[in-house]
């Protein structure tokens, strides 16, 4: 999923698709149909699809033969989650990423270090701020007493949430099979009874952590809120809303597209443009 902006002074142009194209067969290319595109310029990737990259890198090209800077907006870093391991797929999909030779790149919270430390000239966005404006009132309050990290690797991203809401921060861990590596329950430190609950973390894909999460408090979902930067959605998503009583994620990846997913959907492109900028 591609589309292409250029700045203007009250806020995004936005050009749409009609500039990337493909032959009859399927090779893709990239249309001139923009001889008046403002410098600095984006092109945003949203997904894992690598003939969007591939797009991506014509659109840049044809903006560098015409002497304009790009920042490649990729919300979601795909391979991100492939952080260790053989093959090492963060380091490949970070090759994809640097073949587009954008002038930045700009990724939003980032699943570890891993793979941002692979990318070139990268701007990295974390989430804190737009959690935080999601949940909380004009005068800064949240119905949340506290925040859940589902795992050691969601453990920054969640105390920092915490930190900006003035709520506890609680851990869990996943327990996995030894054997299969497959998760096979959470253990989960003890929440004060009666309180609300955000579990904060960066991707759901198929929802099993969360629902697996969920069950392991023991709350009903009027006491229990998600918030993932990336909405993946896929597999047993649709049943998140039995867990949770609010779903809330950013229109990063496509998958925040899936209608069986009440979720609610805060735009991520204004919220990372504005903290580049800063
Ligand atoms: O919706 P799901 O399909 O359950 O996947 C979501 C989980 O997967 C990722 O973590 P991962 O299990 O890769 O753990 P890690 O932090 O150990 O890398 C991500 O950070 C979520 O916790």
């Amino acid at each position: 999923m591609i589309t292409t902006h250029a700045r203007v002074p009250e806020g995004w142009g936005i050009r749409g698709t009609d500039e990337f194209a493909r032959f009859p067969a399927g090779e893709r290319h990239v249309r001139d149909l923009a001889p008046e595109t403002e410098s600095p310029c984006y092109v945003v990737v949203r997904g894992a699809d690598a003939n969007d990259y591939i797009s991506a890198a014509m659109w840049i090209d044809l903006q560098h033969r015409k002497g304009h800077k790009v920042t490649a907006v990729v919300p979601y870093l795909p391979g991100a989650r492939q952080d260790r391991g053989r093959p090492f797929g963060a380091a490949v999909y970070a090759g994809l990423i640097n073949a587009m030779k954008a002038d930045r790149v700009a990724a939003f919270d980032p699943h570890s270090a891993v793979m941002p430390q692979m990318i070139d000239n990268l701007v990295v966005v974390d989430s804190t701020r737009a959690v935080r404006r999601a949940v909380t009132n004009g005068a800064g309050d949240t119905t949340y007493t506290g925040v859940i990290s589902p795992d050691a690797g969601a453990l920054e991203r969640a105390g920092k949430v915490a930190q900006a809401l003035h709520v506890p921060l609680y851990r869990a861990s996943k327990r996995r099979d030894f054997a299969t590596g497959a998760l096979s329950g959470f253990d989960c430190e003890a929440l004060p009874p009666g309180g609300r609950y955000l579990v904060v973390d960066d991707i759901c894909d198929g929802g099993g952590t969360f629902l697996g999460l969920a069950e392991a408090t023991g709350l009903p979902a009027a006491q229990l809120g998600l918030w993932v930067s990336h909405g993946v959605f896929s597999g047993r998503a649709d049943r998140l809303g039995l867990a949770f009583g609010e779903i809330i994620t950013t229109d990063s990846h496509p998958g925040h597209c899936r209608e069986d997913v009440a979720a609610r959907i805060v735009p991520v492109l204004p919220h990372m443009i504005s903290e580049i900028l800063q």
